[in-house]
């Protein structure tokens, strides 16, 4: 397919996700299979135009005067890959399945890419509803911190501290030009390339071998401060995947006791796979038999850490998902809020005295950040935040910078403080 049939394509996709209120993955899936002659590097480039218009859809939106998939489109060829109108007209030219070509009221628009008289939610391009907990996370920093999560994401990695070293892997990786992560010193980065793509990590042989996982510089971060020790006893309570149990047995130096288990069973079933792979032998999956069930009883009021990776609305990966962004409702962030209480309630049950509950989200929300924590004081008197001075004072390195991302109860990483995703850490201590 030409570059500008791809743009015909993506325009179709979005039409289809926006009309029928679909994820972007599921229209982009249709349109694969019902166009067999797109080869895969078709798609990929075709999902990359797609997600690249939805991470500026509202700013595009208002500086193309219009919400049409194709303003979208135009808006974003011209601000996020800065096709100036000349490129864009070569592209919209209407012949051997290009887009139509541009219209006089578009050529002036793509002149003035005006947002002069934007409000701030659409400058920062996060939904309007949201705006109000998002600028009061960020203060005068929100549009700039809303501009950060419309850009695209790099690729992370962790070294498994139980196979290999951050070194070693950097030069077995050498050929995909990896830079050290600035905060963890497990994490290496990629930039992905102009279309969006990524080097193709996973058929690594050193990935095979376990000598690494794909896993947010920012994800890393948040496991490590969470303080888990070698010899302790931690629960990974919502360990979905176990991207952090992972992290925490590697963290453990495979000693001691980590214990991974979820609400959802069948999130858990890549874990036994990666386990296999990572070398971790300090883990034991629980399954809850059903709704109500604790498979940790026998452990209430032993774990010297338990680790919440809570359900979120994900506002922190709208990087890697811009769809999101624009598919969450206030039901949602609602029950969000109810999940993290219900499982912060049940993490008190299994904390030891003096033991500590490390609470993250993938958030930028306070409703689902300092508000969770709060409410959690609030209904259990026992309990204080650690804090960030004491959360930061780490045997992994030196992470005294991060004390300026502290918020009333805990930690706020971001896209623009900390060039990863918008991770939110808080610890709470059970009194002895
Ligand atoms: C953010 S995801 C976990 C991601 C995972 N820790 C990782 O690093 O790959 C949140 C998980 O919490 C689980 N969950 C939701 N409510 C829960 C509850 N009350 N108790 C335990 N897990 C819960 C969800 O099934 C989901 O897998």
């Amino acid at each position: 397919m030409t570059p500008a049939a791809r743009i015909s394509a993506a325009i179709e996709v979005l039409e289809d996700l926006i009309q029928r209120r679909r994820p972007a993955a599921d229209a982009l899936k249709d349109w694969g299979l019902s166009r067999r002659f797109a080869g895969s590097k078709d798609r990929a480039a075709i999902a990359s135009l797609v997600y690249d218009a939805l991470r500026r859809k509202a700013s595009s939106a208002h500086v193309m005067g219009s919400e049409t998939p194709r303003a979208l489109m135009l808006g974003m060829l011209a601000r996020q890959r800065g096709l100036d109108l000349e490129q864009i007209a070569a592209l919209f030219t209407g012949e051997h399945h290009a887009p139509a070509p541009l219209e006089s009221e578009e050529v002036d628009r793509l002149v003035a890419l005006s947002l002069a008289d934007a409000p701030d939610w659409v400058r920062a391009d996060v939904p309007e509803w949201l705006w109000p907990g998002f600028a009061s996370a960020f203060g005068p920093d929100a549009v700039a911190e809303g501009e950060a999560l419309a850009g695209r994401a790099p690729i992370d990695i962790r070294a498994n501290r139980l196979k290999t070293t951050r070194d070693r892997l950097a030069g077995e990786l050498g050929h995909a030009t990896p830079e050290p992560g600035a905060w963890s010193p497990d994490a290496l980065r990629f930039q992905p390339g102009i279309d969006g793509r990524g080097p193709s990590l996973q058929a690594e042989p050193s990935f095979f071998a376990g000598g690494f996982e794909i896993q947010d510089e920012g994800s890393q971060l948040v496991t490590l401060l969470a303080g888990a020790k070698p010899g302790q006893t931690v629960i990974d309570l919502c360990a979905g995947a176990g991207g952090k149990t992972l992290a925490l047995a590697a963290l453990m130096a495979n000693s001691g006791c980590l214990f991974a288990t979820d609400l959802d069973a069948r999130r858990l079933a890549p874990l036994h796979e990666r386990l296999a792979r990572s070398g971790a032998s300090i883990v034991e999956i629980r399954i809850p038999r059903s709704r109500g069930h604790e498979p940790l009883a026998e452990i209430e009021g032993q774990a010297d850490l338990v680790l919440v990776d809570a359900p979120c609305t994900g506002s922190g990966t709208w990087r890697r998902n811009p769809d999101a962004k624009w598919r969450v409702r206030p039901g949602a962030l609602a029950e969000r809020v109810r999940d993290q209480a219900e499982v912060l309630a049940r993490a008190a049950r299994l904390v030891k005295p003096g033991g500590r509950i490390a609470y993250i989200t993938c958030s930028v929300l306070p409703e689902e950040n300092d508000a969770a924590i709060e409410a959690f004081l609030g209904r259990n008197a026992g309990f204080a935040t650690v804090p960030p001075a004491e959360i930061l004072a780490s045997e992994h390195g030196d992470f005294s910078l991060l004390a300026r991302f502290a918020t009333g109860r805990g930690l706020q990483l971001s896209p623009r403080r900390t060039g990863t995703d918008g991770f939110y850490l808080a610890c709470v201590r059970r009194g002895d």
